[in-house]
């Protein structure tokens, strides 16, 4: 005999596949977006960019790719999102003081409510970074260039030690190497608290190993918001449990908390730092205790912290890897640079020397450019009034990005853009040099551009300046094309893309 609840059920099911269908049918012929030209089934659910993001494992930029060729400029990416392509469009969203805004489901899959990064409104995010400009500006930086110097130095050390030691044969993870010095300048620059990550025996790979996994939950949660919330409800001993990326994140956090409590203390005290940490600026009683700034709480501190190693780290890290990798794997190159930095003496060997010198500073923009960034798009909310991009107009609310990855690889400003030319950037024609200059974009712009940059400039002359004048014949194992995937911060794909290094016999 048929079970009572089977018309109930049947009904059920009948009922919501008619809503699904009804929802699919409104998205692809009558939501304002439906002129958008794109995939129907992109137009139809968010979980067509889920398939790539997760199932094809963090390729949904190279689909993106794809799409734009197929169907031009401007592309409809998910029921709501339009991704551009036309790099006249870029200073439109991503400018100085603009009216775009972060997309709150985009960015609600970092987990984080405190961040400036995580921020969504315009105006909070302003508040929340203003304590922070001071500490990355251009004369902040130049004033702890020591601190650059000094990882510099060890990265060197490191690097012709492990040389020394096999007798020549690679040993040198050279990308891990190379994060590692971005990692031990962060926490040295902004917690006066190095985590020495130089002289850990894996160099630190936990963590970018955390980021990367880190980077695959942001899509998951995304997509699924419930389980963020059902994990941020877990006890802590619980999570812990989830996995290694899990405990060492809360590690991580953990020692953010920490630091911040202990400053918080002196701060209270009275008590003078020797010097001023990220967590000083942000406590600073002069500027921050009113109505309109209340003093951050520990959260509130931890957050920021936290974004600030992961924006930090593998980013700049992979910058200097990019640029190295080309370097040592193509001698022209090699033999150029070697040239350039001999000319300048060891002692002199400073951040604003360096930049004037013209090949390094064509190895730098190269490294940026390859190496992406944030390689896939970055998304905006519309503002009231809506916008109009090559012809195309979205109304207030829609969310509209561009990436990277497009931008940096656009044949109009990089001519055959897979490869790494340095000399591009040199006594190159007017016109020419300013369609680079407004396609490279590793940093974004405007308001919510990187705060780090004027940091990671200085990492990236000094670090690869210094190792290619100390160390002038290194030479890597093969490792393949540089292949890249994306978790918000690009990633190599596979294992054996570690940059190993050795010396070539001279
Ligand atoms: C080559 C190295 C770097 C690259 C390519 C890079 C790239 C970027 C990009 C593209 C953004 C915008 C993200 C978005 O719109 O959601 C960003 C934001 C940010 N970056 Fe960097 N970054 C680098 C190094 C650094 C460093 C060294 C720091 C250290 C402080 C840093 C800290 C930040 C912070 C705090 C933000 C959020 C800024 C805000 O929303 O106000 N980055 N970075």
């Amino acid at each position: 005999m048929a079970s009572p609840l089977l018309p109930s059920l049947l009904a059920g099911l009948a009922a919501t596949a008619l809503w699904t269908a009804s929802i699919v049918i409104y998205r692809i012929y009558f939501h304002p977006l439906s002129s958008i030209p794109g995939p129907p089934l992109a137009a139809a659910t968010r979980l067509y960019a889920f398939y790539y993001n997760i199932i094809k494992g963090g390729t949904f930029y190279l689909e993106i790719e794809r799409l734009h060729k197929i169907y031009g400029p401007v592309v409809r990416i998910a029921p709501n999102e339009v991704h551009l392509s036309d790099p006249s469009n870029y200073d439109k969203i991503y400018s100085i003081g603009g009216k775009f805004y972060k997309d709150s489901v985009f960015y609600s899959g970092t987990g984080d409510e405190y961040s400036a990064f995580a921020t969504i409104s315009n105006e909070d995010h302003r508040r929340r970074r203003a304590p922070l400009e001071s500490f990355f500006s251009r004369r902040a930086v130049l004033d702890l260039e020591g601190v650059v110097r000094d990882k510099v130095a060890k990265l060197c050390a490191l690097v012709q030690d492990g040389i020394n030691k096999q007798q020549g044969r690679a040993v040198v993870d050279l990308h891990a190497a190379l994060r590692a010095v971005s990692m031990d300048v962060i926490t040295e620059y902004a917690f006066d608290s190095c985590w020495d990550q130089l002289d850990q025996k894996d160099l630190g790979e936990w963590f970018s190993e955390m980021g990367r996994n880190v980077g695959v939950s942001f899509w998951v949660f995304q997509q699924f918001p419930f389980l963020l919330g059902a994990m941020k409800a877990l006890p802590v001993w619980v999570a812990r449990r989830l996995g290694p990326a899990m405990s060492d994140m809360l590690d991580c956090q953990d020692r953010g908390r920490r630091l911040v409590e202990e400053i918080s203390r002196n701060v209270e005290k009275g008590l003078k730092p020797r010097r001023r940490t990220i967590f000083h600026n942000l406590l600073d009683p002069e500027v921050k205790v009113s109505a309109a700034h209340p003093r951050p709480s520990v959260e509130h501190m931890v957050g920021e912290a936290f974004a600030i190693l992961t924006a930090a780290s593998d980013t700049t890290g992979n910058a200097m890897t990019v640029a190295a990798y080309h370097v040592i794997t193509d001698p022209k190159v090699y033999g150029k640079l070697k040239a350039e930095l001999a000319e300048v003496d060891d002692g002199e060997m400073s951040f604003t020397r360096l930049e004037r010198l013209p090949y390094l500073t064509g190895v730098v923009k190269e490294g940026l450019r390859l190496a992406y960034g944030v390689i896939g798009r970055l998304p905006r909310v519309v503002p009231q009034g809506g916008a109009t991009f090559n012809g195309f107009h979205l109304p207030e609310g829609t969310v509209v990005g561009m990436s990277s990855y497009l931008m940096h690889r656009n044949p109009d400003a990089f001519p055959n853009p897979a490869l790494f030319e340095p000399e591009r950037w040199i006594n190159t024609d007017p016109e020419a040099s300013r369609a680079m200059k407004a396609c490279l974009v590793p940093f974004s712009r405007g308001s919510r551009g990187c705060i780090g940059q004027n940091l990671a400039m200085c990492e990236m002359y000094l670090a690869l300046g210094t190792l290619f004048r100390r160390i002038p014949n290194l030479a890597a194992q093969d490792v393949g094309e540089l292949t890249y995937v994306d978790y918000f911060t690009a990633h190599h794909g596979e294992e054996r893309q570690k940059l190993k290094v050795f010396r070539q016999p001279s």
